[in-house]
């Protein structure tokens, strides 16, 4: 049902640097009446993001840990239900989504989850493309293909850089992977923002034609079942499976019906965003409500359960039991699960595609900086999809901010310093990166 006091909420999409930031920054400063809240998504270690959106430090949520598609269902439910209680400070809400990500999942929180579905009301996905780097990704990028196909508008963004037959040819073939999208050419993003937002576009049936299992929501873990035990010590056997390690959690239960594993499901989404405990084999998993992260070291893979009330307990894994023929033992042998549920795993993202981000503290040599940033490009220029940081160097008050997109580089002084202490974190998001030698090249800059 859809009423007034729903939020609504538009989804900003588009691959690694084709002008997210940039159109972000500009509906931030342009005046168009509204109050706007971000939410924005790294994919990386380093967060830059936040010093590149201008002057909206307030309303800027940053997520870090990893690409928001598969956070989603932990992180992004906890910051919108945060955001929520703070509803009387704006009336729309922006998620910008990292480069890298699939749009399909961000745009099923809203209507999988009803607490967020009665709150809040998707309006739309919009998606960035990069008219001239767009063709080097468009065949072989997942996402690439998703975000055009999810997408309700489009800006070809960047149409200074390309012929106008090139953007008439790449629109056409935009046009055969989403016939239903308005699309618009942009320079900088520039766009009336009511062409974006308020487009009342998002429609779940063309995500249902895009993907039909858009609605089965991925969840980070593969395996779901409640047992029925006494007090007393269980042992959790493993053997070597295809990780390194494996986390899981155990969660008490009412009963042991499918009804009471759906209703603890999404707390275990919860905790499965939270931070890991380790455990070794022989130590013991004492609490229920705690990520264990179990790591499979040597050969003996048995970890103790202790249980202090007799009751159900559902059990969580990350990866299928099978997989790893993982099975809960108690003195008489293995235990079968009374009820159980396999769920839909993360999807796979690219392998080779990765980041490297670079923090520290110190002044850089900018003549170094350059000729290592030139030497960086020639060499590996179509390997570097993205980079983009804000720099100290040396003598200048204000901070570098610089971004570069495959071989195109640019920079500029941005805000003083101040009082803020002096440091450099920057971030490269490409193929095949090396992260030793980034780290040590980039060092070397320091002055
Ligand atoms: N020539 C040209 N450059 C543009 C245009 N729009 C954005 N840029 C530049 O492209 C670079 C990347 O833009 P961003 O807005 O940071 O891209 P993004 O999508 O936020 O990038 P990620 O955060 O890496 O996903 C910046 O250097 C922009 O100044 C445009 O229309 N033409």
């Amino acid at each position: 049902m859809t009423t007034q006091t729903q939020v609504p909420v538009t989804v900003l999409t588009g691959f690694l640097g084709s002008g997210k930031t940039t159109l972000l920054n500009s509906i931030l400063t342009v005046e168009h009446g509204k109050r706007i809240a971000v939410i924005e998504n790294e994919f990386g270690e380093v967060g830059v993001d936040q010093d590149l959106v201008i002057g909206a430090e307030e309303e800027i949520f940053e997520m870090n840990n990893g690409c928001i598609c598969c956070t989603v269902r932990g992180d992004l439910i906890r910051i919108l239900g945060n955001l929520l209680k703070r509803k009387d400070r704006f009336d729309y809400i922006l998620i910008e989504t990292t480069g890298m990500a699939d749009p399909g999942p961000v745009a099923q929180t809203f209507f999988v989850d009803d607490e967020m579905q009665s709150k809040m009301r998707l309006d739309g996905i919009v998606t960035l493309v990069d008219a001239k780097h767009v063709w080097e990704h468009i065949d072989d990028s997942s996402e690439v293909k998703e975000q055009i196909a999810f997408a309700d508008v489009i800006l070809l963004n960047k149409i200074d850089l390309v012929a106008p037959e090139d953007v008439d040819r790449l629109e056409a073939r935009i046009k055969s992977m989403n016939a239903a999208a308005k699309i618009y050419r942009t320079h900088n993003a520039e766009i009336d923002v009511e062409k974006i937002l308020h487009v009342g576009g998002f429609n779940l049936d063309r995500a249902m034609e895009v993907d039909p299992q858009f609605m089965e929501p991925e969840y980070p873990f593969e395996w779901g079942g409640i047992y029925a035990l006494e007090a007393g010590t269980y042992q959790l056997a493993l053997q070597p499976g295809p990780d390194p390690e494996i986390n899981v959690a155990l969660f008490s239960a009412q009963e042991a019906t499918t009804a009471t594993l759906a209703e603890r499901t999404m707390d275990a989404v919860l905790l499965f965003s939270n931070d890991e405990q380790v455990r070794r084999p022989g130590e013991v998993l004492e609490r229920t409500d705690i990520l264990y992260q179990l790591a499979l070291e040597g050969q003996e893979l048995n970890y103790t359960l202790s249980i202090a009330q007799p009751g159900f307990y559902a059990l969580y894994t990350q990866h299928h039991p099978t997989e790893f023929e993982l099975e809960l033992r108690a003195e008489r042998g293995p235990l079968m699960a009374v009820v159980a549920h396999d769920y839909k795993p993360k999807h796979e993202h690219d392998d080779e595609v990765s980041s490297v981000g670079i923090d520290v503290p110190g002044d850089l040599d900018p003549r170094k900086l350059n000729e290592w940033l030139g030497e960086l490009l020639r060499t590996q220029g179509p390997d570097i999809f993205r980079m983009k940081g804000v720099l100290s160097i040396q003598g200048a008050e204000e901070r570098y901010v610089f971004q570069g997109v495959h071989m195109l580089f640019d920079g500029r002084p941005d805000r003083a310093w101040g009082s803020t202490p002096r440091r450099n974190s920057l971030i490269f998001i490409g193929r095949n990166l090396n992260r030793e030698q980034l780290n040590k090249g980039f060092k070397a800059c320091l002055a």
